[in-house]
């Protein structure tokens, strides 16, 4: 549909919106560029009106005022990202990650072989995205809730909490898309998939309270002020915060590590060349496969970096983004009144030529510093190539996932 219109209408169009107000749509480097330098200081996103939804009137008295990052806009969006910048979006709290999230990453290549082993048996699973999720919803609750749930494990009871937990996420990531994104009318009347999003989410939340809680009963007796986890310093500001910051982190990390997982690993599986040039690499920082890593050998592993890069570029998972305009603006000569939804569109400039030389190949070299050759990115637009958003509003989670997905890669 992007291409479609950008094939028919050029670097930029707009559409009556009926229902949802107007939408522009850009594709020239140049305008996005402009869009983004004029968000101003509590920049809009269109947010998850499902999750606005639970938190505002069904668990109002849970939440209170506090409302998720995905969840808000303006004022309350600003309250809540000010507490989580200095906490989610730090160095030294994503390094102290490192050892745990290997061995998430361990975990899932001991479940594929297993897989692999038992599919005579039937044990394949139907979507090796699933997997992926499990992967990433085992990191991410780490993240949030201080416990391995054990997401990985071959022989969950389809009565554990854990695979309750699972099911809901699968299901509340389902109804969720229906709510926000299928284009129909009804959404707004479709009280069944709001009711049903309801229920598989107060499942989520329902676990993750109680984790918080026996979290915050345990660190009661803990008297150590130094490396505190992040649940921790979520529960030094108060427990609302945590419950709505683990949702944050379930909501916007789960899906999107997975499927960047996914990209990434196809393609390297695809490209041998690749593959051996990423391979030698890791062979050099970590002989002994079984050392675990560090942040000096992640600093260190450039191509690991550099395959991220491509892969996000060429997986899908940075094609576009969105803001609403919160003043007057004119963008490539056309005025854009205050609150039209704007559709910053990514996709074309990826695959272009120009801006990616040879842009249906996956090339991580374009990514290395010491890359002279014409492949390199270095005359690329700077707001063409954008996964992680841009500015105050730009995904909290990046560093997150960059570790999350170079144990993974790596790992593999
Ligand atoms: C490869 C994986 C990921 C990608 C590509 C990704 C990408 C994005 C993008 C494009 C945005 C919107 C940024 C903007 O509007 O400028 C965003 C927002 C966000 N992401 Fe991520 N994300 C990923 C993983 C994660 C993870 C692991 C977490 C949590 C640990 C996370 C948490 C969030 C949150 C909470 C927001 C909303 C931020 C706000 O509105 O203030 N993301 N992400």
């Amino acid at each position: 549909m992007s291409s479609f219109r950008f094939q028919k209408y050029g670097d930029i169009a707009a559409v009556r919106g009926f229902v949802k107000g107007d939408t522009v749509f850009l594709y020239k480097p140049e305008d996005i560029e402009t869009v983004f330098r004029n968000e101003g200081t509590w920049p809009e996103r269109i947010s998850f009106k499902s999750i606005e939804y639970y938190q505002a009137n069904v668990r109002k008295d849970i939440y209170d005022d506090l409302y998720s990052l995905v969840a808000s806009n303006g004022k309350d969006w600003h309250k809540m990202r000010s507490i989580a910048n200095p906490i989610l979006n730090q160095i030294r709290s994503v390094e102290m990650y490192i050892p745990e999230i290997d061995c998430v990453s361990q975990d899932f290549i001991k479940r594929i072989r297993f897989l692999l082993d038992n599919k005579e048996e039937g044990m394949m699973p139907e979507s090796f995205l699933n997997e992926l999720n499990k992967w990433s919803l085992e990191s991410v609750s780490f993240l949030g809730l201080d416990k391995r749930l054990g997401c990985l494990d071959n022989n969950l009871d389809s009565d554990s909490e854990v695979q309750k937990i699972i099911d809901a996420v699968h299901k509340s990531l389902e109804y969720m898309y229906k709510l926000e994104f299928e284009l129909s009318l009804l959404q707004y009347i479709n009280i069944k998939n709001r009711d049903e999003f309801v229920k598989h989410f107060d499942v989520i939340k329902n676990a993750f309270s109680k984790h918080i809680q026996e979290a915050k009963i345990r660190y009661e007796n803990s008297s150590s002020e130094s490396n505190k986890s992040m649940l921790q310093r979520f529960l030094s500001v108060n427990e609302k915060v945590a419950n709505v910051l683990a949702l944050d982190l379930l909501a916007a990390g789960v899906d999107t590590t997975g499927k960047s997982g996914g990209a990434i690993l196809y393609f390297l599986a695809s490209h041998k060349r690749a593959q051996n040039e990423l391979r030698k690499e890791l062979v050099t920082l970590l002989p002994n496969k079984d050392s675990p890593f560090t942040k000096e050998t992640l600093a260190n592993a450039k191509y690991l970096k550099a395959s991220i890069k491509e892969g996000l570029r060429m997986g899908g998972i940075a094609a576009a983004n969105f803001r609403t305009a919160t003043k007057d603006m004119v963008v490539g000569g056309y005025q854009i009144p205050k609150g039209t939804l704007i559709h910053l569109c990514a996709y074309q400039n990826l695959f272009s030529e120009q801006q990616f030389p040879r842009p249906r190949e996956f090339i991580p070299e374009r990514w290395l510093r010491t890359n002279t050759s014409e492949t390199s990115h270095k005359n690329t637009h700077p707001f063409v190539y954008l996964p992680f958003g841009f500015g105050a509003r730009s995904c909290i989670g990046q560093r997150l996932a960059t570790m999350e997905l170079e144990l993974l890669i790596a790992r593999n």
